[in-house]
């Protein structure tokens, strides 16, 4: 009785998740209805710390508006990888924000502040996001990790019931099954799952349902090579605009 009233207490303190050693993480998951894209904003409860994953430039003024509101001091702006249906609002949220540091992984050829390669950490506050190497979907494809597991950021590898196409950017089929079953299903099976992009109104999944259900990721590995090759899928709209764009940062800035 006494535990679910103190349980009942915190959450009455607001949305931010407590953890073993009195941090608190504050989490906001933002949608860009055009490209159906996830744009996650991390921050440490009481330094005000933050990280933001997969900005859109579309939505840069409401997720600057956003911060401001929430007294939060961005970090970095992280990209999972160098997109292909959307300009990254990175490029110009660092030049928005003193302070702000770009970053994607090295192997995505894009130029940012930071470029991350596998293990690297992102620190905000009391919280670290480890950068993992989930290839596939784009060679340069990472899937963030929050410091005790409990969360992953998956980009376009792993989205809910599905996964990233590998038919451009130097997709490889065989290489994000790898990726996905050696890098993301390998985490705890409560490991909360926020995929890039839903295109079904879903949110958020874990390891454990995506091991199980998602129609893909559970065939064999020929299987779903076989599968991949035979999507037909038409080409993102906004490719040819934003592969370019991308690869400078969203931006024409070059520093950025
Ligand atoms: N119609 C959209 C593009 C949809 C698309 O191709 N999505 C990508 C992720 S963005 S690179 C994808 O991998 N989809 C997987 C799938 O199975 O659909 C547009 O024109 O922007
Ligand atoms: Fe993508």
């Amino acid at each position: 009785m006494w535990g679910r009233r103190v349980a009942a207490a915190l959450r009455a303190l607001g949305p931010a998740r407590s953890y073993g050693t009195g941090r608190r993480l504050l989490l906001r998951q933002l949608f860009e209805a055009r490209s159906c894209t996830y744009t996650y904003v991390l921050a440490d409860e009481a330094s005000r710390d933050a990280v933001i994953v997969d900005p859109v430039l579309e939505t840069v003024a409401r997720d600057t508006q956003l911060l401001r509101e929430l007294g939060l001091r961005l970090r970095y702006a992280v990209n999972t990888h160098c997109h292909a249906d959307h300009v990254t609002g990175s490029g110009a949220l660092r030049a928005a924000l003193p302070g702000c540091l770009s970053a994607i992984s090295r192997a995505s050829g894009a130029r940012a502040d930071l470029l991350l390669r596998d293990g690297d950490r992102l620190q905000f506050g009391a919280f670290e996001l480890e950068a993992r190497a989930s290839p596939g979907h784009t060679p340069g494809c990472l899937t963030l990790v929050l410091d005790d597991e409990s969360m992953a950021f998956t980009g376009d590898a792993l989205l809910i019931r599905g996964c990233g196409r590998t038919d451009f950017q130097q997709g490889c089929a065989r290489t994000l099954y790898r990726s996905v079953h050696e890098r993301i299903f390998t985490l705890p099976g409560s490991c909360l799952v926020y995929p890039g992009h839903d295109y079904t109104g879903q949110t958020v999944s874990t390891v454990d349902e995506e091991r199980r259900f998602n129609p893909r990721l559970s065939l064999s590995a020929d299987e779903f090579v076989t599968l991949m090759e035979g999507l037909n899928l038409p080409r993102p709209q906004l490719m040819d605009v934003a592969v370019p764009a991308n690869l400078r940062c969203g931006v024409q800035d070059v520093t950025a």
